[in-house]
């Protein structure tokens, strides 16, 4: 018989685990989508939670980037009211504890919460309402803290960026760029890196997932990025000779030796054609290059996932065991945008000791 590949699925679900990329508007319930599109009037594709969560992955898996992005019409489509918010940031919340997440930001853009009259200060309200009323519910065995994303096909990132300055102290602790990569580079919105810069804040750019090299370049050089969104095109600039060696050129090289975080999403990666499959996904050259490589879930419905399905993937595909779930774990940790006392402090606290007590002598 062959040995087993993999590790144990309810040791990776018990194990402490850091999600640092996860979009609210990609991580509903199904039945939560019908119940709210039942209320509000909006039309969807499939009334049935299940076929619904079918038609989501599969209206995803086409390949593009743009494609993948039609298919979040139907889940802000039903995010805009305080009350449905604030559902679905509470059972967003509830959804990763169960998972075993015990630290996670949630990114979500309030300019697309705003069709039913909301002020952009009242989406992020009623969002922080659900996280705190998920956070209560699991016993605050979770911490869940916001980015606010702008949309790269829109305007508005420098106001969302004084939104993001104005709740940095009640649960914000950063901003992003999200959708159409191609087209629209990371400079065109410098105005709010630079004032986020001055304002010494943190921030994360989608770069390097629909679009190449230079989308990396401006996110890290001409905008600053605190971190990377995907950032597996980076590869772009690796030879790997056939010997198996590695020669970095200038940018990867930069990105390595700043330690700056990647954060991959292997399923949501080979959806969209960021990666051809997932056993040729650049995480596994990444990581044995000692990049900062952080795993996580970019769209739990859409990649029909969660941070321990995708984990048990990659021990699957690559033989990753503790050992490398433990490291992937700490670099998610050490890379989070909280002070560095509390990524210290549960580092030493709660992942360290749980790995010790697995790995002990080994
Ligand atoms: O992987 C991605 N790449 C780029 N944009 C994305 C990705 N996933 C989601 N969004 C976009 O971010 C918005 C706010 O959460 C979503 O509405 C979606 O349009
Ligand atoms: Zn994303």
């Amino acid at each position: 018989m062959e040995p087993t590949r993999g590790l144990p699925d309810d040791i990776v679900r018990a194990a402490p685990k850091v999600l640092l990329h996860d979009h609210l508007d990609g991580g509903l319930r199904p039945a939560t989508i019908v119940q709210l599109a039942a209320e509000s009037g909006h039309a969807l594709p499939e009334s049935d939670p299940e076929a619904l969560a079918t038609w989501f992955a599969q209206a995803a898996d086409s390949g593009s980037l743009e494609r993948y992005l039609e298919t979040f019409a139907h889940t802000v489509g039903v995010m805009q009211s305080a009350s449905a918010l604030t559902r679905v940031a509470r059972e967003c919340v509830e959804d990763l504890a169960a998972d075993g997440v015990v630290y996670a930001e949630i990114r979500y853009a309030p300019e697309l919460h705003v069709d039913g009259g909301l002020e952009l200060e009242e989406v992020v309200a009623a969002i922080q309402q659900g996280f705190e009323e998920g956070m209560a519910a699991a016993g605050e065995r979770i911490v869940v803290r916001h980015l606010l994303t702008a949309m790269r096909q829109a305007a508005r990132a420098r106001e969302i960026a004084d939104l993001a300055i104005e709740w940095r102290d009640r649960g914000v602790v950063g901003f992003d760029i999200a959708g159409p990569e191609a087209g629209y580079p990371p400079t065109r919105f410098i105005d709010a890196f630079e004032f986020l810069q001055r304002e010494n804040y943190h921030f994360t750019i989608h770069a390097g997932e629909g679009f190449g090299l230079p989308s990396i370049w401006e996110a890290v050089q001409w905008c600053g990025a605190d971190r990377l969104g995907h950032g597996v095109r980076i590869v772009d600039d690796i030879k790997v000779g056939e010997d198996g060696s590695a020669e970095l050129g200038r940018l990867a090289s930069y990105v390595r030796d700043k330690r700056i975080p990647l954060e991959m999403c292997p399923s949501s990666n080979v959806q969209t054609g960021a990666a051809p499959s997932l056993g040729e996904h650049p995480i596994k050259l990444l990581a044995s290059l000692r990049f900062r490589v952080t795993v996580n879930t970019d769209n739990r419905l859409m990649s029909r996932t969660s941070l321990s399905q995708e984990f048990g993937l990659l021990s699957e595909t690559f033989g990753y065991g503790l050992r490398e779930m433990e490291w992937l774990t700490v670099n998610a940790m050490k890379s989070a945008f909280i002070p560095y006392d509390e990524r210290y402090r549960m580092i030493t606290e709660t992942i360290k000791p749980w790995y010790a007590e697995r790995m002990d002598g080994s």
